[in-house]
């Protein structure tokens, strides 16, 4: 796979003035540069103000950068940060939408979301929207964790998603969902700091420029917690609602409180809680434990006034299906587990989420 080295890129870049004097590699305006082959890409991070004015810039850096040999395509991502607009701007400023907006084509948007880390957020958001996609919805899922993004791996989706016109971002597709991760805008090598800033833009960018189609609905799987990525996403756009997943772990329980009252304060409602690792069964002798307890996350969902949307048991196949790229909705339909989340899928939809 021949292409431009990357200090030739670099090379090229330096020719492009940037708007407040300097290039924009000296500017500092190039961030998370990407060269693989013939495709070069990179975020250039920017006041919300300064769109209009970097429009242009961003054009001539994807013209020159298509221009030098080796290379098949440039894709340059402008992402907003907050910072004051400059005063000589402001007239020209275009008015931004105020209050949550709807994503076109999009009928509605599902956040999929974990008080804390491993209880099987990612698991469920893929089994789901396979679930989603075996009663005949017409499902996207965009997964938001850029320190872990997982659903490449869970999906078996690999390669890159490609920018034909270097604005619009063609998303992968595998067992029926339509799917774009965060993380396959960087190199798995190369770390990227995203910076709460550059996080939010990156998320809008996801879901505005990612050409989704038209879809009955998009699950977003959050990163754990409540962060900047959670807050974006409920004040930019309008959600359907949160499902909040949970192990029947007390520690996880209060994690999710937090997670509950953030999404409350949004005005995001709660579609409801699924308790994941519930029943564990075990895959020699169907003998069945409560490894983490068992009861927790329905009392809890009972004190908050939402329902209990599903238990999900804990067993060995879903894992190994999610580790080999064919989530176990579709790669044992018509097991027990796969059945545990079909449930919840025609659930959503009687419920009129799906
Ligand atoms: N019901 C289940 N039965 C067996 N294994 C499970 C189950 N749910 C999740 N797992 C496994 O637990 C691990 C963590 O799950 P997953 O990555 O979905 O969690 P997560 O909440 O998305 O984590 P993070 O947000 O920290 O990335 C994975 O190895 C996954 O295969």
């Amino acid at each position: 796979m021949s292409g431009p080295a990357r200090e030739d890129v670099l090379a090229t870049l330096k020719e492009i003035s940037a708007p407040g004097g300097g290039d924009i590699v000296s500017a500092g305006l190039v961030r998370a540069l990407s060269v693989e082959g013939g495709q070069v890409r990179f975020v250039m991070e920017i006041a919300p103000s300064q769109a209009e004015a970097m429009a242009p810039v961003r054009d001539a850096a994807e013209a020159a950068l298509r221009a030098m040999p080796g290379v098949e395509n440039a894709t340059v991502l402008l992402t907003a940060h907050s910072d004051k607009a400059p005063p000589d701007l402001k007239a020209s400023r275009p008015k931004e939408p105020t209050g949550p907006q709807p994503v076109p084509g999009v009928a509605r948007i599902i956040a999929v979301a974990s008080g804390k880390g491993g209880v099987g957020k990612s698991t469920l958001s893929a089994n789901l929207a396979v679930a989603l996609a075996a009663e005949g919805r017409r499902v996207g899922l965009l997964d938001a964790d850029v320190y872990g993004p997982s659903q490449p791996r869970m999906l078996g989706v690999t390669g890159r998603p490609q920018s034909p016109d270097g604005k619009t971002i063609l998303p992968l597709r595998n067992h029926g969902v339509t799917m774009m991760s965060m993380g396959l805008m960087t190199n798995e090598d190369q770390a990227v700091v995203w910076r709460g800033p550059m996080l939010m833009g990156a998320l809008q960018q996801m879901m505005n420029q990612v050409q989704w189609g038209t879809l009955d609905v998009l699950l977003v799987d959050l990163p754990p917690g409540t962060g900047d990525v959670q807050m974006t996403l409920s004040q930019k756009f309008a959600l359907d609602g949160a499902i909040v997943v949970s192990t029947p772990q007390d520690v996880a329980l209060l994690d999710a409180r937090k997670g509950i009252d953030m999404f409350r304060q949004m005005g995001v409602p709660i579609l409801g809680l699924v308790e994941n690792m519930s029943t564990h069964v075990c895959s020699n002798c169907g003998h069945e434990e409560h490894i983490f307890g068992h009861g927790g996350v329905a009392a809890e969902a009972e004190k908050l006034g939402v329902p209990l949307l599903a238990e999900i048991p804990l067993h060995l196949s879903i894992r190994v299906a999610a580790d080999g790229g064919a989530p176990v909705v579709a790669s044992k339909s018509g097991s027990p587990q796969a059945e545990a989340f079909r449930t919840l899928a025609r659930r959503l939809v009687e419920m009129g989420h799906g």
